[in-house]
């Protein structure tokens, strides 16, 4: 077993390929993720992060490239991982016909160092649910089961797979309080997610994979760095806003009943603006103005690859497409 060094990051990922068959679905990605930290790994549907994920969780092996989590092969040393991570799938795996209570009961006998059951089901907020059928819980219960279950043991290293999927914005928010108390406590934390207010939030560091490669990575503010600020105004324009894209050394983007143009920055934009609508005696109604966000990064990616993301990128939180 390889030692981890306080100073060797908890995933090291290098030039890693994963295929299916003919399919290439991961083409030689590279990203390292430090102890305590939270990463983000985000992307269109199909991008190839759950598959990467599964690699970093032992399930399958590199194509090529080189994996270390922990500071080892997650294929080959799995139990020895396992034992130190906790992984929230996509879909939990529970017995239907178990009470919550029975469900937490029986995955601790067989967790070393788990928390009692009722400290766990109040982590989650489910000891009012103790006694329900896991068949009887909605689908955002299922997610916190599934969370409290990922948790049980404190893991060093926790494995996220779109946990808030199906919670309602009051589950969303505590479930975000847990993960940032685990990361304050010193757990890192890989995460995917489709909503982008989540990566935002929660996110040291982000990566966005798009076809199988990264797009992006950074930061959420490094990765938005030089992408501009927006400026909208509902349409349709008045005729004499059709010298806006001149003024604004822009042409507008045509999206939501908006024309917006994106600006380096917005203040000398407005600025300019209000004086040639104060020169002429037009009312600027309805103008908004917001910096970048990680959706206009997609929007972005959508345009270059309109089959790889789903229409529905509209507001945040937004699910920019459907699980598996
Ligand atoms: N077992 C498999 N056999 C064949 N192809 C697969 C398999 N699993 C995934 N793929 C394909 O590999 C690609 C990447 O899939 P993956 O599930 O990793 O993407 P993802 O980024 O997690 O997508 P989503 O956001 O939609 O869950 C997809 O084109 C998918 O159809």
């Amino acid at each position: 077993m390889t030692p981890l060094s306080e100073n060797s990051p908890a995933v090291e990922v290098v030039d890693l390929r994963r295929s299916y068959g003919d399919y290439e679905a991961v083409r030689g990605i590279s990203f390292s993720i430090a102890r305590g930290e939270l990463f983000a790994l985000l992307g269109t549907n199909g991008a190839g992060k759950t598959t990467t994920l599964e690699v970093l969780e032992g399930y399958h092996p590199p194509t090529s490239g080189r994996v270390r989590v922990l500071g080892l092969d997650p294929f080959t040393a799995g139990p020895q991982v396992r034992r130190r991570t906790g992984t929230m799938l996509q879909e939990g795996g529970f017995f239907k016909e178990l009470t919550v209570k029975e469900t937490v009961d029986c995955w601790r006998a067989f967790t070393s160092g788990a928390r009692p059951t009722a400290e766990v089901l109040a982590r989650v907020a489910l000891e009012p649910k103790a006694g329900t059928r896991v068949s009887q819980l909605s689908g955002g219960e299922r997610r916190r089961l599934d969370l409290a279950l990922a948790v049980l043991n404190d893991p060093e290293l926790l494995f996220l797979d779109e946990p808030t999927t199906g919670m309602d914005p009051e589950a969303r928010r505590s479930t975000w309080h847990l993960v940032e108390e685990l990361r304050a406590a010193g757990t890192t934390v890989v995460l995917t997610t489709h909503y982008l207010e989540e990566a935002q939030q929660l996110a040291d560091r982000v990566a966005i994979m798009d076809r199988g490669t990264i797009a992006a990575a950074g930061t959420v503010a490094e990765v938005l760095s030089g992408r501009g600020d927006l400026i909208s105004l509902p349409l349709p324009p008045g005729r004499e806003l059709a010298a806006l894209p001149e003024l604004l050394g822009a042409a507008p983007s045509l999206t939501g009943g908006r024309a917006v143009y994106r600006v380096p920055r917005s203040a000398p934009a407005l600025a300019a603006l209000h004086a040639w609508a104060a020169d002429r005696g037009v009312e600027l109604d309805g103008l908004e103005v917001r910096t970048g966000s990680l959706e206009d990064v997609f929007l972005d990616l959508a345009a270059a690859s309109p089959a790889a993301v789903s229409s529905t990128a509209v507001s945040s939180p937004v699910p920019l497409g459907a699980s598996r």
